[in-house]
């Protein structure tokens, strides 16, 4: 009789606090990261563990997740984290997510481009994002395996396909080359990281990577066209500054995940309700002639609220624009391509 008073008065005192933490935090949100044992999946599900706005936490993979999830779980933050394996559980993993990140794939090694991943990543993006059609069709989809700038295009017309495409909603994670962006100029110009923004357009990879050094903000005029053409071959290439450095272990894992986690925050502000949240983003765009285009997004309660312009361009910013058009281009007509024939 006492036992079950104090067990009845300590589930009142409990639901109480989860309440008043939840509302501290955001409404209940579910986050899915699909690849989560993977290099980028294990610290990026430790990132969004921390993220006080996430209450439900699902790490599928094909292998590997129990002990990720187990290991994660054991954190002292507001979410729930379940593990799911195999693709009997990515269902049950994807139902009722808000948010799912996708870094499952292969990554490159020295001497390969993001394109040389399509083979193997485009079959793993297109079975995963018809099971998201299928469990979660209105989750907001972070995407970050290679090549983005056809693994995007591919998941639309996935999403065409099962009749729950929405373009507000999917997204090429570019985080990382603003990352670098921000880094790289801040180091060359001596000025202070946290409070720098540096918009990075295009796409994700090689010359379609379009830093716009020229709208950094706050500006510094210590840098000549030197060396913005330099950060700007930095920032294009430096993925593969890490893929060197890691001689055959990998790609960017850490700092993606750090990207990647920031993105998402993003995202769940946006459905949260949080105004001016803007970050670049690889979209469905009209921007320029090209259907698909990393720039500026201000997020909302949909996804997308309003793909940015991209302001006004240096004559540098802008020969490098022309010079993407046909890259970018030749690598959604890829994607498209892919998902209409299998
Ligand atoms: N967008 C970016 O800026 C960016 C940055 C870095 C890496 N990447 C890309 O992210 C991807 C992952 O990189 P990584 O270093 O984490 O690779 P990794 O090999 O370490 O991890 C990939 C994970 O995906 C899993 N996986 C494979 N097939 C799967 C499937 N069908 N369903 C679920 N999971 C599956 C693997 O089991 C593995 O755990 C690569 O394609 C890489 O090129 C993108
Ligand atoms: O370079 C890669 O292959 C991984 C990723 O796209 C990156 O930019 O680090």
């Amino acid at each position: 009789m006492r036992s079950s008073m104090f067990r009845s008065a300590e589930t009142a005192l409990r639901s109480r606090v989860s309440r008043s933490f939840s509302s501290e935090s955001g409404p209940d949100r579910k986050v899915a990261v699909l690849g989560a044992a993977g290099g980028i999946g294990q610290p990026l599900a430790l990132l969004m563990k921390l993220n006080p706005l996430v209450s439900k936490l699902a790490l599928y993979d094909i292998a590997g997740t129990p002990g990720v999830a187990a290991d994660v779980s054991h954190i002292n933050t507001r979410s729930e984290v379940a593990g799911y394996m195999g693709e009997d559980q990515l269902g049950q993993a994807l139902e009722g997510s808000d948010v799912v990140i996708i870094p499952a794939g292969v990554p490159r090694k020295p001497g390969m481009t993001r394109d040389d991943l399509f083979n193997i990543n485009a079959g793993i993006v297109k079975s995963l994002c018809t099971a998201i059609a299928k469990y979660c069709p209105n989750a907001l989809v972070n995407m970050i395996s290679n090549p983005v700038n056809s693994t995007v295009p591919i998941a639309a017309e996935i999403f065409k396909k099962a009749g729950t495409y929405d373009e507000k909603k999917l997204f090429g994670v570019t985080t990382l080359d603003v990352v670098r962006a921000k880094t790289f100029y801040a180091g060359k110009a001596n000025v202070p990281v946290n409070d720098l923004n540096v918009p990075v357009v295009g796409g994700h990879a090689g010359i379609t990577i379009l830093p716009l050094f020229s709208q950094a903000m706050p500006k510094s005029n210590a840098l000549s066209d030197e060396d913005i053409k330099a950060l700007t071959k930095r920032t294009q290439e430096g993925g593969t500054e890490v893929v060197e450095a890691k001689a055959g272990k990998g790609s960017a894992t850490l700092s993606m995940a750090y990207a990647g986690a920031v993105f998402a925050n993003a995202c769940l502000k946006g459905l949260n309700g949080v105004p001016d949240i803007v970050e670049c983003s690889y979209v469905q765009s009209s921007i320029t002639e090209l259907p698909f285009f990393a720039s500026k997004v201000r997020l909302g309660k949909n996804g997308v609220e309003e793909v940015l312009g991209l302001g006004s361009l240096s004559d540098y910013e802008k020969e490098g624009l022309e010079k993407l058009i046909p890259d970018l281009k030749a690598s959604i007509e890829k994607g498209i391509k892919f998902a209409k024939e299998n």
